[in-house]
């Protein structure tokens, strides 16, 4: 048994609220970043400043990042699609900056407005600024099995988008199945060809959970070498901009399979399962609005 470190990159407050019809207020949005600062995480991505128009959700980042308890030695993460959204988030002082291209024409037509080139072209600014500011930048390629507009993603693709995120200066790159249609064998072979772009070091696996897959995908990742996985406490989540999408794989249920595998996550389980109530909760009432 290997009693290697392990860390879950925490996604509740931006990945698993973004998609929630109710408008959740900034005070329980500050509640779960603060329950999870508790829960030990190293880094949570806390909001996205991303246009209103398109995700009214996270159109409260300032005050949730004005209104959390910072906790030493960690990461208060926001998304940032453009130099509009870097500005705010820097002006909020987010910790670190992500910025989120995709495999896939389709998904980044959907979910940016604009081709796979043009993305990267936003964010060529916004990784200089965040290079000049000492702010890191983390990097995300979606749809990197499956895009719920152009069928199967060709692995070379993903390592294209990713290497090209690499050479922005992304510290780490997030791979997402963003729909779930992942398996383990589509992932290892996704992987196969991001690793020969960067080492498992520098990649995160972001796998939602649609289809029942996820913890057997971190596992055939986690052969691969990789140590970082996205997940969202209580299993919230989804992207508005990719249809059918379930939830992020339960920051609980990825702790315990971890845990289980000998790796150690270094959350604290107790804190963790009373921020994933808290976070069911507030995805409850969201339904029932
Ligand atoms: C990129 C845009 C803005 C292009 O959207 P656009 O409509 O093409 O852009 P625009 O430049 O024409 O701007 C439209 C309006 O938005 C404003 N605007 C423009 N930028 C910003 C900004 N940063 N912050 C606030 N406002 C902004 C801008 O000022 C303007 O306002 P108006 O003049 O009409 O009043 C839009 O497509 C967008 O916001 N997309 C983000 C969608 C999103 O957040 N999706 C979910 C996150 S990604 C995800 O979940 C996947 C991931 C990361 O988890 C990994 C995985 O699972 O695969």
């Amino acid at each position: 048994m290997s009693s290697d470190r392990a860390e879950i990159f925490e996604m509740g407050p931006r990945d698993g609220l973004q998609n929630e019809k109710r408008l959740i207020p900034a005070a329980d949005k500050i509640r779960l970043v603060d329950m999870l600062s508790r829960a030990g995480f190293r880094r949570i991505e806390v909001t996205s400043f991303v246009s209103p128009k398109w995700v009214p959700q996270m159109a409260d980042a300032a005050d949730v990042l004005a209104g959390i308890s910072r906790a030493p030695g960690v990461s208060y993460a926001a998304l940032t699609p453009n130099l509009k959204g870097y500005e705010a988030a820097r002006a909020a002082r987010a910790s670190e900056v992500a910025i989120f291209a995709s495999a896939s024409e389709g998904f980044s037509r959907a979910n940016l407005n604009c081709t796979i080139a043009e993305s990267l072209d936003r964010f060529a600014p916004v990784a200089e600024a965040a290079r000049t500011d000492g702010i890191p930048l983390r990097g995300y390629v979606s749809v990197v099995t499956d895009c719920p507009f152009d069928g199967p993603t060709p692995p070379a693709q993903v390592a294209k988008v990713a290497a090209a995120l690499r050479d922005m200066g992304c510290y780490e790159i997030s791979l997402g199945d963003t729909i779930g249609h992942g398996t383990p064998d589509t992932i290892r072979a996704m992987l196969e060809a991001v690793l020969v772009e960067l080492p498992a070091e520098r990649l995160a696996g972001h796998y939602h959970d649609t289809q029942g897959r996820a913890l057997e995908n971190i596992e055939a990742s986690l052969a691969l070498g990789l140590r970082v996985f996205d997940a969202a406490v209580g299993g919230l989540g989804g992207c508005p901009y990719a249809p059918g999408a379930a939830g992020n794989v339960a920051t609980e249920a990825v702790a315990a399979r971890l845990e289980t595998l000998g790796f150690d996550t270094g959350l604290d389980p107790v804190v963790l399962d009373e921020a994933a109530g808290f976070a069911r909760g507030l995805r409850g009432q969201a339904q029932i609005f």
